[in-house]
């Protein structure tokens, strides 16, 4: 028999003051496995993922949790799913720790929630109210809250923002045990190196459409370079100018700054390319602190599919 799709969505609509804001979008996310949900702010995956929820009422298309309507049988859903908001949801006059316990009543076989406590590092704020955690600690106590309860499918909106690097750890690797136990984890970033660590499926959207998805290898060679180019990045101690690089590279060659210090030369890239890129550096009193060829990122690849400019 087919495997269904824990979670199901199908030309999803949704409109605020006349705009969609999800625009048909189309995603499904398996039991045992992490789906990441990538896109730009304003993108619509808060939206997707609380239609998912049960927060929000579709205007239009169709979503299905374990074969149920999220709106409809809220009820019957709201036992088997964990649910981790962008802003916690919390209640903020609750103690850290009676939150997570009331929580756990709520469930038929909650988890330990010592041992939940312990390796989420919770037992350090156990007795402050929400209102006064800082915001890593909240994201913390609101995922111990999401996943308390053993759920089948969980939505994490951003789950590691604002966290300390040995939080973030603690966070991937819970993450990756629920998928082990079998549960779908729905789960949205901003960071590229969590999807490419986390994902075993990833949905790149924008303007409320899915741009393209699939697994991170499959997102890399779908955008790989050109046969014969590479990407040479230049990371440098200070400031570099792309213009003056690709003046001198000449011909061939395309230097884009990816952020204030770090500069992509795609080309043809060989042993004459690198001794040209630092002779200019060194020329220009510019101090190469690191080169790195060829391997393309996850965050290349959603650049190119998303473009560069603000919204
Ligand atoms: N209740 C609302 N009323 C009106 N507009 C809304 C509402 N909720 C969301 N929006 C708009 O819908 C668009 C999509 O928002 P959404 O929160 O889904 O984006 P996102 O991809 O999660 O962004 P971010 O990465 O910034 O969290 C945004 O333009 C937002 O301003």
């Amino acid at each position: 028999m087919p495997h269904s799709p824990a979670v199901e969505v199908r030309g999803l609509v949704k409109r605020y003051d006349g705009r969609a804001v999800v625009d048909g979008l189309d995603l499904s996310a398996a039991a045992g496995r992490v789906t990441a949900v990538l896109g730009p702010n304003g993108a619509g995956k808060t939206t997707t993922v609380e239609c998912c929820e049960g927060l929000r009422a579709p205007d239009g298309g169709t979503v299905r949790v374990l074969g149920l309507d999220p709106v409809a049988d809220g009820a019957a859903l709201r036992p088997v799913i964990g649910v981790m908001l962008q802003d916690s949801g919390l209640p903020t006059g609750v103690r850290a720790r009676e939150m997570l316990d009331h929580v756990a009543r709520m469930y038929a076989a909650p988890l330990d929630t010592d041992a939940l406590a312990d390796r989420l590092g919770l037992g350090a704020f156990a007795r402050t109210t929400v209102r006064r955690l800082s915001g890593g600690q909240r994201q913390r106590l609101a995922l111990a809250v999401a996943v308390v309860g053993r759920p089948r499918v969980v939505f994490l909106d951003e789950p590691s923002a604002g966290m300390d690097p040995q939080s973030r750890l603690a966070v991937w690797e819970l993450v990756r045990e629920l998928r082990d136990g079998g549960a779908a984890v729905i789960l949205t970033t901003h960071l590229m190196e969590e999807a490419e660590d986390l994902a075993d499926h990833v949905v790149v959207v924008d303007h409320g459409r899915v741009l393209a998805q699939g697994s991170v290898p499959e997102l890399l060679a779908a955008g790989a370079e050109p046969q014969g180019a590479a990407t040479l990045a230049v990371h440098a101690a200070g400031d570099v100018d792309p213009v003056g690089l690709r003046e001198h590279l000449g011909a061939g060659f395309a230097v884009e700054r990816r952020s204030g210090s770090t500069l992509a030369v795609t080309g043809a890239v060989d042993p004459a390319t690198v001794a040209a890129v630092t002779a200019w550096c060194a020329a220009h009193d510019v101090l190469v602190t690191r080169l790195d060829l060829g391997r393309r990122t996850l965050e290349d690849v959603f650049l190119d599919l998303t473009g560069r400019s603000l919204r």
